[in-house]
């Protein structure tokens, strides 16, 4: 006995960000420094001494005894010249010096204190980029990267209601589906501005190079910052990691880090994942088997049933298991196509959820089947061609439009693979791990640029040699993007990976979270009766078995529940003809979209049920023209138009008793006649033909008590006195537009329908079960088939009509 965890509701929250700052810092200006005594001065003294030695000379070789009197005043006022001259400059130029020193300390301080302030946003930065981004599990903390940063790893928060970032990013968000893949090293969003002064100081002054060294590198080293590098999967699809030989594990480990990164930031309710993976790579891919993200996605599911009811899990790991998975796909992808072209008439973008396709590699011997002619030459039994799996998923017909038109139909392919030229050519990103690159200049962070007291330069820009030989092994990689050739390539300075072991961890807290119900709150306008099954249909080779014995299409459904239209957030609405049965009413004015919606129900019948299992009987008051394509199909037992004439009408009675004998003879030898859908379009006008039509008609569908025969009965509108009978008779009401709040009531206990848009054809209510009230779109036959790459010719309404009814309904 297999136990089940209860499931956790995670709801959806308002985004907590931590604040990444944007300002602009100013360099401080650089001193204007005094000028220093000019060189005059040592003339000055030059001279008075050379003028004392002239007159030295001069009065003691010419002059006789009394005149060398004279001479000693002239050597003294010139020596005194001179050493006042002396004293001054020595004056000036302790005043200079204290000035400058005094200038420079204030630069130094002021500078310093730029960098505190650069550090600290350098710092608050990098932590925000690494709180919203945070590595899976264990990291290398010692290393540069994350250096100074306080970082929670993913594994470490809480996988609960109260974990705010948890499944946080949605689909309008920025960042939505951007996801990291490593360390980049990029410049900061806050600013750095050098005054004009600075410039030009720098140039002039030789005594304050240092400084202005200094100023310089704290620009450089402080509008730099290692981040982790985010890459927009859903518009670069698809996206290649390629890890040649050795390399191919570390591509493996980008690729698992990448899809925990997906499921964390991301809710089921937004990103669905599929995992398409050989079968030697089986351990690797087994904790992904157990995500919320890889349960198989069913547009058809209601929100009741959503995730609780199917527990498949997209995680085909083996040839057998990717070739029953990819129809899936392929029928997926081909319905995405027509909601685009219905999403491009409503001008929505976004086609939710969106779905990331992963294809590991297929590179050890026997992860791929062998082709058909190879295997009969080595004498393996043929097994059926079409289940066979020999070249890789990417090169499949079911993937080209995830591969062709993903970024549009929502969706993106991640692959792995170990060359180049096997990625799929339209590859718009490539991660290339194939190149080592040379180690970028690493700043320690934290260390201030300049050791004032040491006065000289901290060594800044490489890692020690010792610390080098302890730093683990980083595997780098360059991101190209191959689109767009001016695009320069990224280079990621450390790619990420995961442990097995954190996987496991990641999956086991994952796997009993869900997401409480957010679907888009839109109703469309116009659904394609395609949009509701699986498409798109092979037109030219459409056999009705395939889907009349899909267990995919009958098991999870009721006999009977057939899906009608979609309701506001996309949500199916289904017709239950035996549990909301077995008869109903369907009121709707003129141009609201009954023959439609009859049109519709039809056709979703026809293609679910085989005509053993459901028959039809159309009677219409008027020509009938809705309904007459209808006759061709196995399914129909009898078609009636015109029955405006009382003979007509009572040739209608006989026929419906004689089915009825028929049935219960039936009965009576023990088999169970398929169920019978009897449609009467006008029943109203008929009513008024012949007064006693729907107590004869009423007499004759209860005879027997037959269970399997639902009514179906349309009219324009519910005329007081023929309703009331008719409206005790039925279970459910269809009530499309009605002409008045009157109309409406009798129909739904409330005015509703008549409020309903004139614009919008097709919309309505269904009144059914213990009085639950559904209002939905009915989806259209006849809307004219956009034109895809699938099919290129575009057919109006009517004959699309007419080409779904002439596929090979088998039977007649
Ligand atoms: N579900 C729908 N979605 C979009 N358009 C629709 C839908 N149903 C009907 N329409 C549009 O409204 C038009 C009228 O629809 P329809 O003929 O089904 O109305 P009706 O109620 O049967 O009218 P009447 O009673 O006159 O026969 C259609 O030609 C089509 O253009």
């Amino acid at each position: 006995m297999s136990y089940q965890q209860p499931f956790v509701e995670i709801t959806r929250k308002a985004r907590i960000k931590p604040d990444i700052p944007d300002e602009a810092i100013t360099l401080p200006t650089p001193p204007v420094l005094p000028i220093p005594p000019q060189t005059t001065t040592f003339t000055i003294i030059f001279f008075s001494l050379a003028g004392m030695a002239v007159y030295g000379y001069v009065f003691t070789h010419l002059n006789t005894g009394q005149s060398s009197v004279y001479i000693w005043p002239f050597i003294a006022i010139s020596g005194f010249m001179a050493l006042s001259t002396l004293v001054t400059f020595a004056g000036q130029y302790i005043q200079v010096y204290r000035r400058s020193s005094y200038l420079l300390t204030r630069y130094q301080e002021q500078l310093q204190e730029t960098e505190a302030q650069l550090r600290l946003l350098h710092w608050r930065e990098g932590q925000a980029h690494m709180e919203l981004n945070p590595p899976l599990g264990q990291y290398d903390f010692k290393s540069p990267f994350y250096a100074q940063l306080d970082i929670k790893p993913l594994l470490q928060h809480n996988f609960d209601e109260y974990n705010m970032g948890l499944w946080a990013r949605k689909p309008e968000d920025q960042d939505f589906l951007h996801i990291r893949i490593g360390i980049e090293r990029r410049p900061s969003t806050y600013r750095v501005h050098k005054s004009e002064s600075n410039e030009i100081r720098i140039e002039q002054s030789s005594r304050i190079d240092a400084y202005h060294d200094y100023a310089r590198r704290m620009v450089t080293t402080y509008t730099q910052l290692y981040t982790p590098l985010l890459i927009p999967i859903q518009q670069q699809n698809p996206i290649a990691i390629v890890g040649p030989g050795m390399k191919l594990p570390a591509a493996r480990g980008l690729l698992h880090a990448m899809v925990s990164q997906i499921v964390y930031h991301h809710s089921p309710a937004d990103v669905r994942i599929i995992v398409l993976a050989p079968r030697s790579q089986e351990t690797a891919w087994q904790w992904a088997t157990i995500l919320p993200h890889t349960i198989l996605y069913d547009p058809r599911q209601t929100n009741e049933q959503l995730d609780e009811a199917n527990t498949i899990h997209a995680c085909a790991i083996g040839t057998g298991a990717i070739m029953e998975l990819l129809p899936i796909l392929s029928r997926e992808l081909g319905r995405r196509e027509l909601l685009l072209e219905d999403d491009r008439q409503t001008s929505q973008t976004t086609i939710l959820p969106q779905l990331v396709i992963v294809v590991d590699e297929f590179d050890a011997p026997g992860d791929l089947d062998q082709p058909m002619q190879a295997s009969i030459a080595a004498g393996i039994p043929s097994s059926n061609p079409n289940m066979r799996l020999s070249i890789s998923p990417l090169k499949r017909p079911e993937m080209a439009l995830a591969i062709s038109r993903g970024a549009a139909i929502g969706v993106s392919v991640l692959c792995t693979s170990t060359n180049p030229t096997t990625i799929p050519p339209s590859t718009r990103l490539l991660i290339d791990l194939t190149e080592e690159h040379p180690p970028r200049p690493i700043i320690e962070e934290g260390t201030p640029l300049l050791d004032l007291k040491k006065r000289k330069h901290s060594r800044a820009e490489t890692i020690p040699a010792e610390d080098q030989a302890s730093t683990p092994f980083i595997q780098q990689a360059l991101v190209r993007n191959l689109t767009d050739k001016v695009q320069p390539s990224i280079q990621c300075l450390q790619i990420d990976s995961a442990t097995r072991d954190d996987l496991r961890a990641l999956a086991l807290r994952m796997q009993s979270l869900r997401a409480a119900s957010s679907k888009r709150l839109e109703m469309r306008t116009q659904i394609d009766l395609r949009m509701l099954f699986e498409f798109p249909i092979d037109m030219a080779n459409y056999d009705p078995f395939k889907r009349w014995n899909n267990p995919l299409f009958r098991t999870p459904y009721p006999l009977l529940r057939i899906p009608i239209g979609l309701k506001i957030g996309d949500e199916m609405q289904y017709l239950d003809l035996i549990n909301d049965g077995p008869h109903g009413l369907l009121i709707g004015q003129t141009g609201s979209g009954k023959s439609e919606l009859i049109q519709t129900l039809l056709l979703s019948l026809t293609f679910t049920y085989r005509p053993t299992e459901v028959n039809f009987l159309l009677i219409d008051y008027k020509t009938g023209l809705a309904l007459a394509p209808f006759k061709r199909l196995p399914h129909t037992i009898g078609f009636l138009p015109n029955t405006s004439s009382p003979a007509l009408i009572q040739r209608f009675m006989t026929m419906l008793q004689a089915e009825i004998s028929r049935r219960e003879k039936l009965q009576q030898e023990g088999k169970r006649p398929p169920h019978l859908i009897i449609i009467i379009e006008g029943f109203t006008e008929m009513a008024k033909r012949i007064g006693t039509f729907i107590e004869e008609l009423f007499t004759i569908t209860e005879r027997g008590n037959d269970p399997d025969i639902h009514l179906l009965l349309v009219a324009q509108r519910p005329e007081g006195m023929i309703g009331t009978r008719a409206r005790d008779y039925v279970q459910y009401r269809l009530c499309l537009r009605c002409a008045s709040p009157e109309h409406s009531r009798e129909i739904l206990r409330r005015p509703d329908a008549a409020s309903l848009p004139a614009s919008i054809p097709g919309r309505g209510y269904l009144l059914h079960g213990d009085n639950q009230l559904d209002l939905f779109q009915c989806a259209r036959v006849t809307t004219p088939v956009p034109v895809t790459i699938a099919q290129e010719t575009s057919l109006d309404g009517q004959a699309q009509l007419n080409a779904l009814l002439s596929l090979p309904f088998k039977g007649k």
